[in-house]
């Protein structure tokens, strides 16, 4: 076995308090991945293909998004690195402001550790953000930067055609996207992955996710009322619609509901980046959407309200939150 961060997970049977309630454990039945999946080319402009997956699935794969193959490599190697460092280098982490790290002994629901250990660290504005994120390995700083500023743009490319799918006018997504929170998932192998979660079932409280997840499964959603699978595709992302999405269009599209799995061979991670409003922003219905064949169907929230009442940063909400300027 590789070098390993810590032992939690480094055991024959899985310890009683990583087992989950029987309602929301994956079980042993099987849960097929769907091919039917829509895998989308960024390169044409596919405003209503992206507009059929958003209702159909509220998930979907983009292909030929611009990202170089370099800088996504470049930074699952960064993020590997990070997991295996030594526990004390991993432990300074989490004193510092804005960047959270959190192991399974946080417990995630009825006294059951989630199979995960997680990094998250705030990331647009660039120049503000930086000075937080972990300093080791040493490449980190810089392989992050050129991963999130192409993430950046990749996002803001992506929320222009659902701006335009839903006739709101050009950039209106675009400016309510002004926060970028990166999560860093790494999901050990598991003995008994009937029994355990990585992640459980949840909604992004973003706009949008961009989801990296290089070539192993875990990520599972719900569609209509089942659970299924989603392909692992390297060097494609996965686009996965949010909360705030949802109360913008009004209810037109819907978050998706999302949970991952563990596996007993290998150690899976995934690299989330959560697209948000900033925490002063006012989110509600766009206008335009709004008449009286289709009524407001979401009271206006302030966006720290929402992520606050609905802990959609986990336990470390608040320090997150608060580490973001309010000005911004
Ligand atoms: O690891 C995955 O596939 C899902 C990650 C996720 O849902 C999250 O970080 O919010
Ligand atoms: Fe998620």
């Amino acid at each position: 076995m590789n070098k390993q961060t810590s032992s939690w997970f480094n055991v024959e049977n899985v310890p009683q308090n990583y087992i989950f309630p029987e309602e929301d454990r994956p079980g042993s039945l099987p849960i097929p991945v769907c091919d039917a999946i829509p895998v989308i080319d960024l390169g044409k402009s596919p405003t209503e293909e992206i507009m059929k997956a958003c209702r159909e699935f509220r998930l979907f794969h983009v292909t030929e998004h611009g990202v170089p193959e370099a800088v996504i490599s470049d930074t699952m190697r960064v993020v590997k690195d990070f997991f295996e460092l030594p526990e004390d280098e991993i432990a300074k982490i989490s004193s510092e402001g804005g960047c959270v790290y959190t192991s399974s002994n946080c417990f995630a629901k009825d006294g059951a550790h989630l199979w995960r250990d997680c990094l998250k660290h705030p990331c647009h504005p660039l120049e503000q953000c930086i000075p937080y994120w972990p300093q080791r390995p040493t490449e980190y700083r810089d392989a992050l930067a050129k991963y999130v500023g192409e993430i950046r743009k990749l996002s803001l490319k992506i929320l222009e055609l659902i701006s335009k799918g839903l006739g709101l006018e050009a950039g209106y997504l675009g400016a309510l996207s002004e926060v970028q929170i990166l999560t860093a998932n790494n999901y050990p192998a598991c003995p008994d992955p009937t029994l355990t979660l990585g992640l459980l079932r949840h909604c992004d409280p973003s706009l949008i996710t961009i989801l990296y997840q290089g070539d192993i499964r875990g990520l599972q959603i719900v569609k209509d009322g089942q659970w299924i699978g989603v392909e692992a595709l390297p060097n494609a992302f996965v686009v996965i619609l949010g909360n705030q999405l949802e109360i913008i269009s009004n209810g037109k599209l819907k978050s998706t509901e999302h949970r991952a799995v563990t596996n007993p061979n290998e150690t899976r991670r995934s690299i989330a980046t959560l697209i948000n409003p900033s925490p002063n922003c006012i989110v509600k219905p766009a206008d335009v959407l709004v008449n009286d064949l289709s009524p407001s169907l979401y009271e206006p929230t302030l966006y720290k309200d929402f992520v606050l009442r609905s802990k959609g940063f986990g336990a470390f909400t608040k320090s997150i939150q608060s580490y973001i300027k309010s000005e911004t």
